[in-house]
């Protein structure tokens, strides 16, 4: 099944406090990293980066083996989804991914892919591996929270292209926030396979995320 990849990269850093994308990793741009990750990934046909123009620019250094396109993107990362999906029509399947992930594996895009071609929807994700507390808004622990059947999400979520429309179209049609592509589909009542996440894929969110991600990055 051709499979396409949208890569959200219109994010604000406001954490990170300076822009995490055009951060260096490795010598090479956090984004440009995640790009071509997904080009070396041999069933994603063509990738197109939700960014502004002059972000795009900067990573365009140098030869890409697949079609790859920019659009813009919007206010919050469901915004930005959703203008990529636009620019889609004939892939089977798409696979969206933050930029701010640059330490995805191909492997772990092909095993993701795989299993959207069975089940119609994938995300890569972790169980949860540590205890999980509620606390009060000064910070106190209230009670714990049973972690059995608790995942972590990461990106990529990849799913059959007419799902993931159809769930942002409900999304919109009924004024949802969604923080991720999972919890637009079960908005449709439909499940997503969690598959798991092998190898670090964190999401560079702030200043320490990075020089970890450094250390991590081959
Ligand atoms: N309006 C938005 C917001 C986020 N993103 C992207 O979604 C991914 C996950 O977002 P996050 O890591 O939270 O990035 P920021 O929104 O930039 O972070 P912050 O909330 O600290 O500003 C990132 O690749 C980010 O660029 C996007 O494309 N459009
Ligand atoms: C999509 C995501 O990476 C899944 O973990 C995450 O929800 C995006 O981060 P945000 O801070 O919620 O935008």
């Amino acid at each position: 099944m051709s499979c396409a990849a949208v890569i959200v990269a219109s994010g604000s850093s406001r954490r990170m406090g300076f822009d995490k994308l055009a951060a260096e990793l490795n010598g090479r741009p956090v984004l440009r990293t995640s790009i071509d990750r997904f080009m070396a990934s041999p069933s994603i046909t063509r990738v197109v980066v939700v960014c502004p123009q002059e972000r795009f620019d900067a990573l365009l250094d140098g030869e890409f083996p697949k079609p790859l396109e920019r659009v813009d993107g919007g206010a919050e990362r469901q915004d930005s989804v959703i203008a990529g999906l636009n620019a889609l029509d004939t892939e089977t399947l798409v696979a969206v991914h933050d930029g701010a992930r640059p330490l995805i594996t191909v492997e772990a895009i092909e095993t993701c892919i795989a299993a959207a071609t069975e089940f119609g929807a994938a995300s890569l994700a972790r169980p949860i591996s540590e205890t999980i507390k509620r606390a009060d808004a000064r910070g106190f622990s209230q009670e714990g929270v049973d972690r059995d059947g608790l995942w972590h999400t990461e990106t990529p979520q990849i799913f059959k292209t007419k799902l993931l429309k159809e769930a942002y179209e409900l999304v919109c049609a009924n004024g949802l926030a969604v923080t991720d592509e999972v919890s637009a589909v079960e908005a449709l009542g439909v499940e997503t396979k969690l598959v798991t996440s092998a190898t670090p894929n964190l999401k560079i969110t702030h200043p320490a995320d990075l020089a970890l991600a450094e250390a991590l990055v081959h």
